[in-house]
């Protein structure tokens, strides 16, 4: 069974590519197992029908053992003869990819049965910088790399991009790097020359607080939320890393997204009965669940 491992830091652009490929025919067969930080799974949504998504937390810790015996499951209907011949796993953001292969290494079964593809780490043009001065998951997950793909090169400046991709080869050279906006290859953009940055010494410094999740009653007022929202990312958006979630507003299900400062375009999500609707998850540092509620409660509802 091969094995493709999908990494990169949060809101890097994993969805986006795997959403990419599979509509362009490049994972046809594949099972594609999708592992989100918080477990409340909006990639669900994106990539309706065609996955399956890890329970039990980020993949390389303690959603280890869910991983691994969705493995042993896959790797068992394969040996029975059933056409399970490529996973594809999208980890969580907050995954480290040579953790996930370390697991499946480690494991007396599957170790017989999974054939690793190259590691594959998306790195994002926008912030991948950022990610690479202040946190050293985003290191490791580059230096796990066997493929870099440089993701959002539509939106970066030449000479941060420049700088990105020399940081990028001074801190993984073996890695093959490619550029993708959308999920869809771009030629390799012409860049200026570029010093790899300085990167500053990091204290082992424990991980990123747990996702926090925010339910949002039914009948929010939407406009109330949206300013609450842009104050909250205006003032604390660089420690606020990741925002993502579906909400119900009245043009529909609206799929919400930031990473840092960035907030994606609305895209309005097909009908269903999700059980996981209003429900956005906080990924940062600095707050906790009961500031942030505290905060929407008096902003949004008008409480407190
Ligand atoms: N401009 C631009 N935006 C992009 C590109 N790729 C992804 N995005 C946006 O970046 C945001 C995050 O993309 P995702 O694909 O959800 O990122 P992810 O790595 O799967 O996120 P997590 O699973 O939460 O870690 C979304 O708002 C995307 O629309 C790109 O090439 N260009």
């Amino acid at each position: 069974m091969r094995l493709t491992i999908l990494g990169g830091y949060l809101g890097a652009g994993k969805t986006t590519w795997l959403r990419h490929q599979i509509h362009a025919g490049d994972m046809a067969g594949a099972v594609i197992l999708v592992n989100e930080a918080a477990q409340t799974p909006v990639d669900d949504a994106l990539l309706k029908g065609v996955f399956r998504t890890l329970p039990g937390g980020c993949a390389c810790c303690e959603g280890r053992e869910d991983m691994l015996a969705a493995l042993s499951e896959l790797a068992d209907l394969a040996s029975r003869g059933e056409d399970v011949s490529h996973v594809v796993l999208e980890t969580s953001g907050l995954a480290d990819p040579g953790a996930i292969m370390a697991a499946v290494q480690g494991d007396p079964v599957l170790v017989h049965h999974v054939r690793f593809d190259p590691i594959r780490v998306v790195v994002d043009a926008l912030h991948g910088l950022a990610q690479l001065r202040s946190e050293p998951l985003a290191r490791r997950q580059v230096a796990a790399a066997d493929l870099l793909t440089v993701t959002k090169s539509d939106a970066a400046q030449p000479g941060d991009l420049a700088r990105l991709v020399a940081t990028l080869r001074a801190l993984n050279p073996h890695a093959s790097l490619n550029f993708t906006v959308r999920g869809e290859e771009i030629a390799p953009p012409d860049l200026p020359w570029a010093e790899p940055e300085d990167l500053p010494r990091l204290p082992e410094e424990g991980p990123l607080p747990a996702p926090m999740r925010l339910t949002v009653p039914p009948g929010t007022d939407w406009t109330a939320f949206s300013v609450w929202l842009s104050a909250l990312l205006h003032a604390r958006g660089d420690d606020l890393v990741r925002v993502k979630g579906v909400v119900r507003t009245p043009a529909g299900r609206l799929l919400l997204q930031t990473v840092r400062r960035v907030v994606q375009q609305p895209e309005i999500l097909p009908e269903t009965s999700a059980a996981q609707d209003n429900v956005v998850v906080f990924i940062g540092r600095g707050f906790d669940q009961k500031t942030l509620e505290r905060s929407f409660s008096r902003y949004v509802i008008g409480e407190g």
